[in-house]
């Protein structure tokens, strides 16, 4: 009730409360989605869905987010410091959507297909998948011909410093291949966005389903 009453000060009008609370419901039902899939083991993984152009709503740090409770979400302005008790990686949001003002959604998690695969194409920095069908899922993506690219970063405890790398390799062009609404971070995650929470969670559940496809197939091909 208390988080309910700060919510509607901060807010205002009826309009931005029904904001605020579509986008904590999509937050909390991010959680629930990915922790049924076994995507956010032990407390790992972190979510966040935009309110409006300057607010996002973003899990706290360290809790289970399939049992997410309205005290477990914070409301971030993107021009303000993290507020205390903020995900270890809310920076990494934060800078994406100042970055991307079209982003009105960021789920992140660490499954084990994203983050075993991801140790594998560390080397070349980046992912490249082709000739599946289930691509097209991803938005741009008109045929299983096409090549997408998952950038690929090293792990990093300064979050900082990787939001910064991640900021300027997401600027550069893709050249041949389509850029995906993701990133993988080696040995951690996946990351992965989409312009409304539905297209955010189809994008996630179509990149898991490839990095589980690509495994499989890695293993049957020299
Ligand atoms: C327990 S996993 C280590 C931290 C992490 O990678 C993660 O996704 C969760 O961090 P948060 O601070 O958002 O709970
Ligand atoms: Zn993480």
């Amino acid at each position: 009730m208390a988080q309910t009453i700060s919510l509607k000060t901060e807010c205002g009008s009826a309009s931005d409360e029904s904001a605020l609370a579509k986008a904590v419901a999509g937050v909390i039902a991010a959680g629930r989605a990915a922790a049924f899939r076994h995507w956010v083991p032990a407390t790992s993984g972190n979510f966040s869905v935009r309110i409006d152009a300057d607010t996002i709503a973003i899990t706290r740090s360290g809790v289970d987010k399939g049992n997410l409770q309205l005290a477990d979400i914070l409301i971030q302005p993107l021009a303000v410091p993290l507020l205390p008790g903020s995900s270890a990686e809310a920076e990494l949001h934060t800078a994406l959507y100042r970055q991307r003002p079209d982003l009105g959604a960021i789920f992140h998690v660490h499954s084990p297909a994203a983050t075993v695969l991801s140790r594998l194409a560390a080397p070349e920095g980046r992912l490249l998948l082709t000739g599946w069908e289930l691509q097209k899922a991803l938005s741009g993506v008109r045929t299983h011909e096409a090549i997408v690219e998952i950038p690929v970063f090293a792990n990093d405890q300064d979050i900082s410093a990787l939001s910064g790398r991640v900021d300027a390799r997401l600027a550069e062009p893709g050249g041949d291949a389509i850029v995906a609404p993701g990133y993988l971070l080696a040995g951690h995650g996946l990351y992965a966005w989409g312009a409304t929470e539905a297209e955010a969670a189809r994008h996630l559940e179509a990149l898991e389903t490839l990095f589980e496809f690509e495994l499989s197939y890695r293993r049957f091909t020299p």
